[in-house]
Order: structure tokens, then C-alpha cells, then sequence
């Protein structure tokens, strides 16, 4: 019998996984997914042949639930789910802060549930997805996770304790990367040069520092060393990031993340 699975709640990060998905080969017939709207209901079986059907009928007819509503409408969810969520289902929640703790207190005795932090990045199978199981959820639970997250990009198991910095580092991570281009566009515009090209000369930096962070197995100091010229132009920027406080406002924003990522634990924060 193929394995079916359910996306609940199927906005950005939703629909990201399910695209990995089908490119990784599951059968959209094997996908079910709900939504509140009917309009994207069918916007997502025109696009992906996936069936749309009820919270509860995934429930009742997937064998993996994976819910992606946001931390302030789980409760509601799992309220709506939980009569229907036999406790052989594996249920796996992408929702940042809320801990394992809070659905198993919401589903039958002995429901297995795993978290994981994915990030956006799974639409071009460059995801990280980081994964904690709850406290029914065995070794087979984990390994039927990463069948599923393992196509779009890494997986990394941890701790569920180092869940909330997780989601501050590698959840929320992307939006840190283009915030930093869309500020050095707009500096290239400062000095001048057409918005195209000032992005397009970012964007192949960022790309190359990545690929280089992630295939020369050289530190970032040494590889920002090999940059920065005696007298040289780098270290002019560097010392005026430096006397902006860069380094120190990226610890306060990466705790700020982590600190909201544990408020919303309650899933009302
Ligand atoms: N956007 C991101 O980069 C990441 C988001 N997450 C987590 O994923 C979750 C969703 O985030 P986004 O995709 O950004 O939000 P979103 O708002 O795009 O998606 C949530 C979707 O759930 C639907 N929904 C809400 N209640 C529902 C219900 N009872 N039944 C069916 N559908 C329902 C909404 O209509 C919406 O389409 C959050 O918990 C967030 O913490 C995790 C990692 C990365
Ligand atoms: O901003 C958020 O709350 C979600 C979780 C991680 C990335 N996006």
C-alpha cells in the first residue's frame, strides 16, 4: 500500500514542501492537502494534481500529517483534528516555537510526533530541515521524516532544547541573507550604478561566498582573510561594519528570534 500524506494548512512553507515533493517523485495522487480558502484549494490541485480535502479527512486517510499552519491557529487545528487522528498516525508540525509537548497533549495516548524547522530554501532542494522527535516517536518515525524532508535539502536531527535557536539560525536564516542583498543593492544605487546591475553583482557574490563557505572547507575568517588586502579596499568596509555594531546587532537579532520562537510556545503568543 503506498504511504499517503497530508499537508495541512497549505500556505508558503506548505506549498514549498509539496513542490519538493512531487519533484522528488511521490505521486500527487499519494498527496492530500487542506486549506481554509476553496479558491486555493483549487489553485493547488490545478497546479500540482494534489487532492484538497477536509482536516479531518486527511486525518482519517493519511498515513503522515504534516501541519503548516501558523503557531497562533494550531490550537484550533489540532481541536478540529484530534477526534479523527488515529494514534498509529505520524504527526509532524513545521510550526516554529510549539513544542512536541503541546500535541501530544492533544492527541490520542501514544501519538508519535516529530518537529522540524524547514526553511524556504526547500523550493530549489536547498533546504535545511531540522528535526526533534516527541517523546512517542521512534527511530522509524525519524527516518519516515527524513524521507520526506531528505529530497528538498539537508536534515539534521537535534535535541527538540535546541529547537527554538534552530528556528532563530536556519528557519529564519534566508530572510537574513536577503535583507543583506537588498541593503547592498541599494548601496551599489548609492554609488551609482543601475539597480540590475547593482543585484546582479551581489547576488553572484552571495553565491559564491556560499558555494566557497560550503565546498573549501576553509573557516569564513580565513576566506574573508584571502579578501581583505593590506590597505586594500575590504578592510574600509569592514572597519565601518565594525564601528556600526554589524556583529553585535546580528547576536541581538539571532537572541530576539530565538526569544519569540520560545514565546510562541503557547501557540497564542
Ligand atoms: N515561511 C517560512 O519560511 C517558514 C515557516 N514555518 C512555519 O510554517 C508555518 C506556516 O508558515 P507560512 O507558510 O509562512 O504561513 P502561511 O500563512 O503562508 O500558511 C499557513 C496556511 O495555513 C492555512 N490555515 C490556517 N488554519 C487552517 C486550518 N484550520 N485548516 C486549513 N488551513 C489552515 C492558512 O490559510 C494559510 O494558507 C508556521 O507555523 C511557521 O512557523 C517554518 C519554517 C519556515
Ligand atoms: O518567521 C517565522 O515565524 C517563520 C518561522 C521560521 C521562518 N519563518
Amino acid at each position: 500500500m503506498s504511504q499517503k500524506v497530508a499537508v495541512l494548512g497549505t500556505g508558503k512553507i506548505g506549498e514549498a514542501l509539496l513542490s519538493g515533493m512531487i519533484r522528488a517523485g511521490w505521486a500527487p495522487g499519494d498527496l492530500l492537502v487542506t486549506t481554509r480558502r476553496a479558491e486555493r484549494a483549487e489553485e493547488l490541485r490545478t497546479q500540482y494534481g494534489v487532492e484538497p480535502v477536509s482536516n479531518a479527512e486527511a486525518a482519517k486517510n493519511a498515513d503522515t500529517l504534516i501541519l503548516t499552519v501558523k503557531p497562533q491557529d494550531m490550537a484550533t487545528l489540532l481541536d478540529e483534528l484530534a477526534p479523527h487522528v488515529p494514534s498509529d498516525r505520524l504527526v509532524i508540525s513545521a510550526a516554529a516555537g510549539i513544542p512536541t509537548s503541546f500535541f501530544e497533549a492533544r492527541l490520542a495516548e501514544g501519538t508519535p510526533v516529530v518537529r522540524v524547522m524547514p526553511n524556504t530554501p526547500v523550493l530549489v532542494d536547498e533546504g535545511m530541515s531540522v528535526i526533534s522527535a516527541g517523546s512517542h516517536a521512534t527511530e522509524a518515525h525519524l527516518v519516515r521524516t527524513e524521507e520526506i524532508f531528505k529530497p528538498v535539502g539537508k536534515t539534521l536531527r537535534v535535541p527538540e532544547s535546541r529547537q527554538d535557536a534552530a528556528t532563530a539560525l536556519s528557519g529564519s536564516g534566508p530572510a537574513y541573507f536577503y535583507y543583506l542583498v537588498e541593503a547592498m543593492t541599494d548601496a551599489g544605487i548609492l554609488l551609482g550604478l543601475p539597480r540590475s546591475q547593482a543585484h546582479d553583482l551581489i547576488v553572484q557574490a552571495a553565491i559564491g561566498a556560499a558555494v566557497m563557505l560550503r565546498d573549501s572547507g576553509e573557516h569564513p575568517v580565513t576566506l574573508r582573510e584571502a579578501v581583505t588586502s593590506p590597505a586594500g579596499t575590504t578592510i574600509s568596509a569592514i572597519r565601518e561594519l565594525e564601528n556600526h555594531g554589524v556583529r553585535a546587532a546580528l547576536l541581538a537579532a539571532l537572541e530576539a528570534a530565538r526569544d519569540r520562537s520560545r514565546e510562541l510556545a503557547s501557540g497564542n503568543g
